[in-house]
C-alpha cells in the first residue's frame, strides 16, 4: 500500500477554544489509484491533506495524533531534513486558486524550471524539460506561452500550468484540493479529464478534495465522506453512488445537478433532520 492513514486526528488550540477538526480518520491509497474525500466546507478535508507533508502550524496550534505510512513510513513523526524529500517531490498539491500558487512577476517558465531545479538533479536543459511539461499539461504553442506572465493567462491555462509545476517532481501523491471550484463548468471538464489522463500515463495516485460529488462519478475509484471530521461512509465510489448508507451521503448526492434535468430550487442538507437520525442510531 502506497498510503495508509490510521487514526488520524487534528486539533487546533486557542486561547479561546479547541477545535476537534478531525476526529480519528482512517484511510489507504494505492499507487496510481484515486481517492476522492467529499464533504463540505469545514468538514476537515483540507487539514487532513496538509497533514500529510505537515504544512498545518507546529503544536501547541496544532496537534496532529495517529499515523500516516508512505511505504510503510510514518509522515507525522518523519525528521524535518527526511520530510522535504517528501513535500513536494513525493506528494504534491494543486489547490483551488491557480493565481495563489503563481507568483505574478515571474513567468510561468521561470515557475516550472524553478521547481525542476529544486526536486530534479536527472533534467540537463531545463527550458526544453519546462516546455515539454507545458505540452504534457495540454498548453497550446508551448514554447511562446513558456515566456507569458500569469496574468496573460485564463483560469483554465494557469491551472493547467499550476498542474505542470506538481508534475515536475514525478510525484507519486497528486493532491488536488478543490481544483476545478474556481473554474467554469467546460473548463473543469477539461481539468477533470487532464488529471485522469496523466494519474493513467504517470501511474500516479490521486487524492481528490472536493464538496461536489459531480465531479467524483467516474473519476474516483473509492469515496471517503466527510461530516464534522469523521468518515460517515466510505467505499467503491460507484458502490456509495448507487446505494449511499449515511444519510448525509444521500444528501451530498442530491445536490448533483443532472444533465437534462430542469433544477428548480437547488437542494438544501437539512443537517437538522442528519443530527436527528444520527442520534436514533446510538
Ligand atoms: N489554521 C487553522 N487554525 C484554526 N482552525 C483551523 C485552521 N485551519 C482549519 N481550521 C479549522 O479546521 C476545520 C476543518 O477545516 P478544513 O479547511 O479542513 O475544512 P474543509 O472541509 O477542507 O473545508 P474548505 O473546503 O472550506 O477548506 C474548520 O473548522 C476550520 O475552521
Amino acid at each position: 500500500m502506497l498510503l495508509e492513514v490510521r487514526d488520524l486526528k487534528i486539533r487546533f488550540n486557542s486561547r479561546h477554544s479547541n477545535i476537534e477538526a478531525v476526529k480519528g480518520i482512517s484511510f489507504s491509497l494505492d499507487r496510481g489509484k484515486t481517492l476522492a474525500i467529499v464533504g463540505e466546507s469545514g468538514s476537515g478535508k483540507s487539514v487532513t491533506s496538509m497533514s500529510l507533508s505537515r504544512l498545518l502550524p507546529p503544536p501547541p496550534k496544532c496537534e496532529v495524533a495517529g499515523e500516516a505510512l508512505l511505504d510503510g513510513e510514518n509522515l507525522l513523526e518523519m525528521s524535518e531534513r527526511r520530510l522535504r524529500s517528501v513535500r513536494g517531490k513525493r506528494i504534491a498539491y494543486v489547490f483551488q486558486e491557480p493565481s495563489t500558487s503563481l507568483n505574478p512577476y515571474f513567468t510561468v517558465g521561470a515557475q516550472i524550471e524553478e521547481a525542476l531545479k529544486f526536486h530534479r538533479s536527472d533534467v540537463q536543459d531545463f527550458k526544453q524539460e519546462s516546455i515539454g511539461l507545458l505540452e504534457k499539461v495540454g498548453i497550446r504553442d508551448a514554447s511562446s506561452r513558456y515566456g507569458n506572465y500569469p496574468h496573460q493567462m485564463s483560469g483554465g491555462m494557469k491551472q493547467r500550468v499550476v498542474i505542470a509545476m506538481a508534475l515536475a517532481c514525478q510525484p507519486d501523491i497528486l493532491v488536488a484540493d478543490e481544483p476545478t471550484t474556481a473554474l467554469d463548468v467546460t473548463i473543469e471538464a477539461q481539468i477533470m479529464d487532464l488529471l485522469r489522463e496523466l494519474r493513467d500515463k504517470e501511474d500516479m495516485a490521486i487524492i481528490l478534495i472536493t464538496h461536489n460529488f459531480g465531479i467524483v462519478d467516474g473519476f474516483a475509484d473509492e469515496v471517503a465522506v466527510m461530516y464534522q471530521g469523521k468518515i460517515v461512509e466510505q467505499g467503491e465510489t460507484t458502490q456509495v453512488l448507487a446505494s449511499p448508507k449515511h444519510e448525509y451521503t444521500k444528501a451530498l448526492i442530491r445536490c448533483i445537478p443532472r444533465l437534462g434535468v430542469r433544477q428548480g430550487r437547488l437542494p438544501v442538507v437539512d443537517y437538522a433532520a442528519i443530527a436527528e437520525k444520527e442520534a436514533s442510531h446510538v
